[in-house]
């Protein structure tokens, strides 16, 4: 099986999928995505995170602490994947849908992160408060997210919420958020797999935006996996990078 997978993989060829963009806010931007991940994509993802299938999931973070305006308490199990064709390719896709200009040096590898029953990662910014964790050196901080649903079947509980978010009032956005959450709960995405969310982190003079808050709901049933792709103000390390 992997001598075909691997076959395969030579054989690829990266092919965008025709994703489709919501804006659900202005300021901070943040803007739903649907399929912006293939259904090829995200058993890729899940095979690469698994490989001998007891996973390299670990209960630490890559880049632990200085991320947290309240808590930074992750119950969840995190880690990197190889940077190969497939995942080449999500990166490119990610570069290209914020203007084209931002450098793959500014990229972060792809993260995932598994959620099993009652798993959580409480409420959090992606954006580094500690500002040593944000040096010139280390690129600065994070000026954008993008986070995905990569495994999501048939699970209850789990979704993503950002508390400071004012919910939308169309009908057609409970496809993609909780309509039965409080008004006051602000904005809860339902992992829906193959789309992301994507929004950005810091306001026009470089510092963190507060109303970023955001938490990854306990997972009541089923398994989640999910996707974070990270871009800096400024190159990474190449350590960092896995170049
Ligand atoms: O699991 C989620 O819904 C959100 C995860 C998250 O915010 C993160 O990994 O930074
Ligand atoms: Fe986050």
């Amino acid at each position: 099986a992997d001598d075909a997978s691997q076959k395969k993989l030579s054989d690829y060829e990266c092919t965008h999928p025709p994703y489709k963009m919501h804006l659900l806010s202005k300021s901070p931007l943040v803007i739903y995505i649907e399929n912006f991940v293939t259904d090829e994509e995200r058993l890729h993802l899940q095979r690469i995170a698994n490989p001998h299938s007891q996973g390299h999931f670990k209960h630490s973070a890559v880049l632990k602490g200085g991320n947290s305006a309240i808590h930074s308490v992750r119950t969840s199990q995190s880690t990197t994947v190889d940077r190969d064709a497939v995942v080449r390719c999500i990166e490119a896709r990610a570069l290209d849908f914020q203007g084209f200009d931002v450098p793959e040096s500014h990229l972060e590898p792809i993260q995932l992160v598994k959620y099993a029953v009652t798993e959580r990662y409480h409420f959090h910014t992606d954006w580094f408060t500690n500002p040593s964790y944000a040096t010139v050196s280390l690129g600065g901080n994070r000026i954008s997210s993008f986070f995905g649903y990569v495994k999501a079947d048939n699970i209850t509980g789990g979704g993503t919420n950002f508390p400071i978010l004012d919910a939308p009032r169309d009908e057609r956005w409970c496809k993609f958020i909780d309509c039965d959450e409080e008004y006051e709960s602000g904005v809860t995405f339902r992992p829906i797999e193959g789309n992301v969310v994507y929004w950005e982190n810091l306001l026009a003079d470089g510092r963190g935006d507060q109303r970023t808050l955001h938490a990854g709901l306990p997972v009541v049933s089923g398994e989640k996996i999910g996707m974070n792709i990270w871009t800096r103000q400024m190159p990474l390390p190449a350590d960092v990078r896995g170049d």
